[in-house]
């Protein structure tokens, strides 16, 4: 029986080692966390990562063939393939702090492997890396070498959180990247003859390393770069009485441009774009090509500006202070189907909204008000470390609630703020939610869901997203 170990329990770990071991009955599946609890939870009724699907998948074969465990050791010895997927967090500290990827995690792994293997190994690098890793990662497990042959392989992982199942079962493409020696063309072999249990041969691509490891960059790159081009739309609409959704829309039925990805909003957030990003332009510099670096800084900062231009609407609409007026915020997942908040826009138009001196009161139905406290006290790039590294308890914040309900959110607000697009927003009852509000009621819309024409008709004042303006705020400066 062929044995895969994968290191490292998280949104990637978890959901691609579930697929695996479904989709491969014949194979045995482990994966491996240093973090107790979080394995406690994978082995529980309460899986610790919201995922529409996983639940099922997960009870199909735990037990079977799929296992959590919190003995790394033992089970990356006994696997024929091991893939890591630990965190590579942006570096906070010394030589490219605030850009490189800090492969301290990835590296322990390695070194790892290395001391606790009695066989030969493919060793599959999952989580994304910069371009060239394969080489110093090989460096280590040969370095230990005691006759044991290691071959490293490049497969980076495409699915999207929220669809992560979906993205599993039916990838547009799986990527491998290996040596092109006798060894490394064995190892592709086998890592295809796995995904090809339900894969189409015709989605599986082979590559080398570097280009593997570059496309994992290059694909988050021009995905967020898209975001960042229609959000730059998005503020030369409001400015010229242009709809940012009609211009998508009529943009987007051009085939070479094509529909999606395409959705104007505060910004955007997750635990990948803006730290790829930053990744990406580190390695252009260090190559000695800052032009590049700069094209691809730029991607950041527009989404950065954009959380910003956000702020400042709803402060300078509201009489250019919010200072002890309630906000309803509704929502802080990064995006609606996850209960993920790393690098969400939330916590950035939150603080924004905190150095005003705002009273919020967040309501998102995944996310839990110990998380929500703890993003509003983390410093940059804190959040992506295993969870023992992180601060204990959360800072309580006293101009900050967090309550279960939307309407409790709301009740007596000055105004809302829409940072998630969680389908209920677009179906709560307006007339009630205007009845319960403060006047004049303010509604932000950053993610373009309520129905515009309508809530003006109830009586609030709208802002949405790259939308015709209000005539409230037409003479408002858009940046304060
Ligand atoms: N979240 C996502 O949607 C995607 C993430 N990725 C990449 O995959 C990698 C992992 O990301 P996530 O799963 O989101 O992170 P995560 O933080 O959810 O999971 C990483 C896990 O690795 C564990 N870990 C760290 N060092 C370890 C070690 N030495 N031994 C055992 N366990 C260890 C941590 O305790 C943590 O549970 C990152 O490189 C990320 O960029 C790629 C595609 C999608
Ligand atoms: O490497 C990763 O971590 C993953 O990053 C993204 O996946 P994810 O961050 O889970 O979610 P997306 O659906 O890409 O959304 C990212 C952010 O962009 C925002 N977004 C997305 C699409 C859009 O049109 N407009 C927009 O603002 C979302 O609301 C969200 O905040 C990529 O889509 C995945 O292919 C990749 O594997």
């Amino acid at each position: 029986m062929v044995k895969i170990c994968c290191i490292g329990a998280g949104y990637v770990g978890g959901p691609t080692m579930a697929v695996i071991a479904l989709k491969c009955p014949e194979i045995e599946v482990v994966v491996v966390d240093i973090a107790a609890p979080r394995i406690n939870a994978w082995n529980s009724d309460h899986l610790p990562i919201y995922e529409p699907g996983l639940d099922d998948v997960v009870k199909q074969c735990r037990g079977k063939n799929l296992f959590f465990s919190t003995d790394v050791e033992k089970h990356v010895a006994e696997a024929d393939i091991v893939f890591v997927s630990v965190n590579t967090p942006t570096k906070t500290q010394g030589l490219g702090a605030g850009k490189a990827a800090d492969l301290t995690y990835w590296e322990s792994a390695a070194r790892m492997i290395a001391d606790v293997s009695k066989s030969d190994k493919i060793v599959v690098e999952k989580s994304t890396v910069p371009v060239k890793t394969a080489e110093a990662i090989e460096r280590i497990l040969t370095h230990n070498r005691k006759g044991i042959n290691f071959t490293i392989l490049s497969n980076p992982e495409f699915l999207a959180e929220g669809t992560a199942i979906a993205d599993l079962f039916k990838p547009d493409r799986v990527l491998i990247g290996g040596r092109e020696t006798p060894e490394g063309q064995k190892a592709i072999h086998s890592l295809k003859s796995v995904y090809a249990h339900w894969v189409p041969e015709d989605r599986i691509l082979c590559t080398n390393l570097w280009s593997a490891e570059l496309s994992k960059l290059a694909a988050n790159a021009f995905l967020a770069q898209r975001i960042s081009s229609v959000n730059a739309m998005s503020a030369l609409c409001e400015a010229t009485g242009a709809d940012v959704s009609q211009v998508s829309h009529s943009i987007g039925t051009d085939s070479r441009i094509g529909p999606k990805f395409l959705n104007a909003s505060v910004g955007f957030g997750g635990s990948c774009f803006q730290k790829d990003i930053l990744n990406l332009v580190y390695i252009c510099e260090c190559n000695g090509l800052p032009e590049v670096a700069n094209y691809w800084k730029q991607v950041i900062k527009v989404n950065d500006y954009q959380k910003m231009r956000f702020v400042n609407r709803v402060v300078s609409s509201m009489f250019n202070t919010v200072s002890g007026k309630k906000i309803a915020v509704l929502g802080f997942a990064f995006k609606k189907d996850t209960g993920d908040t790393r690098e969400t826009p939330a916590i950035d138009v939150c603080k924004g909204l905190l150095g005003d001196k705002a009273k919020l009161s967040i309501y998102d139905p995944q996310v839990t008000e110990d998380q929500i406290m703890r993003d509003l006290a983390m410093k940059k790039f804190d959040w992506d470390h295993p969870a023992h590294l992180q601060p204990l308890s959360p800072t309580s914040n006293k101009q900050v609630s967090v309550v279960w309900d939307a309407y409790e959110a709301i009740k007596d607000a000055h105004g809302i703020c829409v940072m998630t697009e969680w389908d209920e927003f677009k179906n709560l009852d307006y007339q009630k939610v205007y009845d319960s509000m403060q006047k004049p009621a303010f509604i932000f819309d950053g993610r373009n869901v309520v129905d515009v024409n309508k809530l003006r008709e109830i009586g609030f004042i709208v802002y949405s997203i790259g939308k015709p303006l209000d005539s409230w705020l037409k003479d408002m400066p858009a940046v304060a």
